[in-house]
Formats: C-alpha cells, structure tokens, sequence
C-alpha cells in the first residue's frame, strides 16, 4: 500500500473497528438562519446517526440551547451577558431536547438528557457519577445527549465550549473515536472564506498544524469558538488516545463510514490514567500553593506527594477536594492537584513535617496535603 493508502486504511480502521463514539454537532449546524431550531436540520442528524451507527454505541454532545432559545424569547442575536444567555440556554435546551425525542423516537431509540459542568469532571465522586449514568444509558440502548448545564454554570464553572466537552465526555466514557460536526467540512489551513485555502486531510501530530491559521467562530454567529476550540478538543482526545474525525454535519454519514471525509487526527497518546485529563483540562483552580524547590522537584519528578514543610504560601478560599495550582518560587504552574485540606486549614501547617503536625494537632495531620495520585504535571 501507498502511504496515502496506509494512512486512508488507518482510518477506515478506526472508525470500523470503533464501538462506542461520541458525536459532537455545534450550534451552526442546528439552527436556521433567522435563528431557531431548525428541526429539519436536527432529523437529518439524527437519521444519520440511527441508520449510520447500527450496532455501535453513541453519545451525542448537542450544543443549540442558547441558539435555540433566542427566537422564541424574542432575541435577535446572541446577548453578551451571562444571565440572558443562561435563560436562553433554559428556553432553548427544553426545545432542543424534545426535538432529538421526537426526532429518536422515530427508530424507537430513547433519548437520556446529560447536563454537565465542570465540577462533574473534575470531583472524583461526580466524575464517577457522571460516567455510571452514561455507562448506564448505553447500556439501555438509550442515547444519552450532553451538554453544558448553562442554566447554572457561572463563569467559574463553565467550560464554555462544546468541544472540549467532547473531549472530555469521549475520555469519560472510553470512547473509541470522537467526531466534530461543524458548518464546515474541516480544518483549513486558514481561514476557509479566504480563496485558495485548502483543506488539511489529516493530523499525525502537533508539527502538521504548525503555520497554520486557526481562527473563530463563523459568520452564522451562534456558534463560541469557532476552530480553535475544535482542534484544541481534537489536541486532547488525539493525546488521550481516541482519534477524531473533524467534518460538517451534512457529511457525518460518510465521517461514521470511515470514507476520506473532513480532517482525521491520528491518536498521539495512548489511553491515560482516568481522572488526570480532567484535572488538566477541565478544572479550574479555587486557590494556588507555592512550592519549596524540594518540593516542585518532587512533584515534578513524579516521585511524590506534597507534604506541608514544601509549602511556602497559599492563596485562595478553597475547600478539602476542591482542584488548586502547585506553582514554582517564580509563580510559574508546575502542576493542578486535589487538595486535601480547606484553605483555612492550610496557614499553621506551612513549613512544618508531619510528625511535628501529628503531635502537636492530632493524628489527623499526618498526611499530604495533595496525594500523589490526585495530581497532574504541567511542566517538567
Ligand atoms: N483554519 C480554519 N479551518 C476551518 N474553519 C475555520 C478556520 N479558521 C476559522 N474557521 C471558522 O470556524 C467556524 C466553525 O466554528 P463555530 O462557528 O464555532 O462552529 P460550531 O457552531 O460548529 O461549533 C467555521 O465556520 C469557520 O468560519
Ligand atoms: N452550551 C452552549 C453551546 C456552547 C458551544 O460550544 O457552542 P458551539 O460552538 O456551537 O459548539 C449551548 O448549548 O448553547
């Protein structure tokens, strides 16, 4: 076989042999241009899903809820504050999920609703609730539909975009592949209205997206982060092991047939330990410790866990569980871990070992403040 043969093999292998897929639409390609739903669009998806997908599991990630709600509540564009968003999102996640309903209904497939925030992916007991439900809806034959929860995530807490999500939900649920459907039939190498752009046919790695142009979102308007975002998600999956399919959604029968459509990213990684990708990418830091230079050697090193003497500060209001940043003397991230005292908690123990700890406060204090297992290196 030709290289291009072997690489177009790699693919159709991937996708053949996939069992259980996470499918991401965006908002551009669920909506009308007066904005709405358009529920056309949104039975063509699901027709190709149900006919497409046969014996193989799906998870759908939909975004539209705010798209979907600005129509009926009278809003012409997008608005930019939070709150207004949030009660679109409200309106139109209702709509949005009793289209997929109907629209599931007509192959006798059940539809389970999944609303996610951070916190969902980033508390080990959430996380594991999270993927039980799903494991549990596949297992129904049920197609469990994400998305963010708008309604109540503030900017803390959000993910703020759809496909990262997806990344993270196809790691969450082990999935084999991921596929991005977008308005456009792939990642260019710039921006596609500009003329003599052409499309990029496959990703091996970090090096074949170097010099290319990778701009937002698209004129529609309604979709977040336009490719950026996408190939951000499609970084993380690739990395964690499950390639992505990156297509329109009027080509997602031919992107789940493993035909040369859109832009393929081959896995770069293998499959990693379950929660550290999270912790990495979905997690937002409630407060921040600095480190002794003992103890960023340690934790970097990969060969322990922190201790209260390697602390030099602490800053933020954090609780025991919550994700916190592990930062060098010049305050640069060197890891995330889950802390496991509350920020108040944190002060008298600074600089002092664990045995002093222990006599002086209690056996309760003889133990680290991030344990090992709960942290993820940024930078080594
Ligand atoms: N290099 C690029 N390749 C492809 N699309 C790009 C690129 N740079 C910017 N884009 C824009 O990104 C848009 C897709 O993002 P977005 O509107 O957020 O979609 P969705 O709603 O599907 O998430 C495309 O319509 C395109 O205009
Ligand atoms: N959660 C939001 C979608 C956010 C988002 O990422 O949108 P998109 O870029 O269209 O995938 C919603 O449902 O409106």
């Amino acid at each position: 076989m030709t290289g291009a043969g072997e690489q177009q093999g790699a693919r159709a292998a991937a996708v053949a042999g996939a069992r259980r897929i996470v499918v991401k639409v965006g908002s551009s390609s669920l909506t009308t241009a007066g904005g709405g739903l358009d529920a056309d669009r949104v039975d063509a998806l699901v027709d190709t899903l149900a006919k497409a997908t046969g014996e193989k599991e799906v998870v759908l990630v939909s975004s539209g809820a705010i798209a979907a709600g600005l129509a009926p509540l009278g809003l012409d564009r997008r608005p930019r504050d939070l709150a207004r968003q949030q009660a679109a999102a409200s309106v139109g996640q209702g709509l949005l999920v009793a289209r997929y309903t109907a629209s599931f209904a007509r192959y006798g497939r059940r539809v389970g609703q999944v609303l996610l925030t951070t916190d969902d992916t980033s508390r080990r007991a959430h996380y594991r609730n999270a993927r039980r439900t799903l494991d549990q809806l596949l297992a129904m034959g049920a197609v469990p539909v994400v998305n963010e929860n708008d309604t109540v995530a503030t900017d803390e807490i959000r993910f703020g975009d759809n496909d990262r999500l997806a990344a993270l939900v196809a790691h969450l649920v082990r999935a084999d592949l991921l596929v991005l459907l977008s308005d456009v039939d792939g990642l260019y190498d710039g921006d596609p209205s500009t003329p003599g752009t052409s499309r990029i046919d496959e990703v091996t790695g970090p090096k074949d997206l170097e010099g290319i142009s990778i701009g937002s979102a698209g004129k529609a308007g309604v979709g977040t982060g336009g490719m950026v975002t996408k190939v951000d998600a499609a970084r993380i999956a690739a990395a964690a092991g499950i390639p992505v399919v990156l297509t329109s959604a009027s080509q997602a029968a031919d992107a789940l047939a493993g035909r040369p459509t859109g832009t393929f990213f081959h896995r770069t990684g293998r499959r990693s330990a379950d929660r550290l990708l999270w912790l990495a990418h979905a997690s937002t830091p409630r407060g921040a410790l600095t480190l002794d230079d003992g103890a960023v050697r340690a934790v970097v090193d990969g060969t322990g866990s922190l201790l209260p003497a390697g602390i030099a500060r602490v800053e933020g209001e954090f609780s025991a569980g919550d994700p916190v940043e592990l930062r060098d003397a010049a305050g640069r991230a060197v890891a995330r871990g889950l802390v496991a005292f509350d920020a108040a908690e944190i002060p008298q123990l600074l600089g002092r070992s664990t045995r002093d700890l222990a006599r002086e406060l209690g056996p309760e204090y003889e133990r680290e403040v991030v344990h090992r297992d709960d942290l993820v290196v940024l930078r080594r």
